[in-house]
């Protein structure tokens, strides 16, 4: 619930004077020792913001008067933080931080992600060249970042992500792949998104057209419907579930990643989560004045 104070909190840091950002570096010399923070091998810079001692001293009180410290305390221990859903956000367990019981949940369920990439990776589901990956929003998102962003000479498989339901953006994504070698990953925490399920069945009907032996036998399910993906017809076995507290937009650090982990390696997704997991701490452990430090 936002505070009455709010507004007049945030009207007061927008009534303070504008400073250019030639004059700031005359009047603050020491702008840079200030306002940039190396983390691991980001570097995050604000100097050339409009940000002044005033500015920021405005956010950090403000930050105090709507309870900070204490909600984000709240995100880590696991409450129920997320106010429309009713529950928790507990995307930093998949890294490592946060409630005890949930980061063991995560971690027993990246192993079991890691066993079936092993699996794989020793030929359990037949030659393997191409992962199709279908989801959408969060889904898809995360993974298609990564894949693109860490693209280059170690992928080992090619990875095609389709969200869109006009056919022709299935037909361009399999541009190339072998119906026989190819993957199918359902994205879908729920399983029950119209777009995903719609070329979900469209993707095993190329497969059927191709004469592919088993197409069901080729599907991974990653969700938080295990249920659901084994009523569609996905084996136990291949459902790569995460937990309901894992939000879409924050999925990729779940089973959601799954493609990148496959297509990148384990050892490149698990930096991965190191990497953020950092930043958790960062986040996490930063008194509030020396949160930009
Ligand atoms: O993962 P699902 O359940 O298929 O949902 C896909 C996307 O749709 C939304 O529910 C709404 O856009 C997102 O939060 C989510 O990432």
């Amino acid at each position: 619930m936002t505070s009455p104070a709010l507004p007049r909190s945030l009207a007061s840091i927008a009534a303070l004077p504008q400073a250019d950002l030639k004059s700031i570096f005359v009047t603050d010399p020491d702008r840079l020792g200030k306002l940039v923070l190396t983390q691991g091998p980001i570097r995050f810079d604000w100097s050339k913001t409009h940000l002044t001692d005033d500015v920021l001293a405005g956010f950090l009180k403000l930050a105090d008067e709507q309870g900070f410290a204490a909600q984000r305390d709240a995100l880590f221990a696991g409450e129920a933080v997320n106010n429309s859903e009713g529950r928790a956000a507990e995307h930093p367990a998949e890294r490592g931080e946060g409630n005890a019981d949930s980061v063991a949940h995560a971690k027993m369920l990246h192993q079991r992600m890691r066993g079936l990439i092993d699996a794989i990776e020793a030929g359990a589901l037949g030659d393997i060249r191409h992962i199709l990956h279908i989801g959408i929003g969060g889904s898809a998102l995360g993974p298609k970042l990564i894949v693109d962003a860490l693209d280059g000479d170690g992928v080992r498989y090619d990875v095609a992500i389709v969200s869109n339901v006009d056919g022709t953006a299935l037909e361009r994504a399999v541009e190339g792949f072998d119906p026989n070698a190819t993957l199918i990953a359902i994205a879908s925490k729920t399983f029950t998104t119209s777009e995903t399920m719609l070329n979900a069945a469209s993707a095993i009907n190329w497969m059927v057209e191709a004469g592919v032996d088993d197409p069901y036998g080729k599907v991974i399910a990653l969700t938080a419907a295990p249920d659901k993906a084994m009523e569609w017809g996905v084996d136990e076995t291949r459902i790569l579930p995460f937990a309901e507290s894992v939000g879409g937009r924050y999925s990729l650090w779940s089973s959601i990643g799954f493609p990148a982990a496959l297509a990148l390696g384990w050892d490149a997704f698990e930096s991965l989560l190191e990497g953020a997991a950092a930043m958790d701490r960062h986040f996490r452990l930063s008194p509030q004045a020396k949160m930009r430090r």
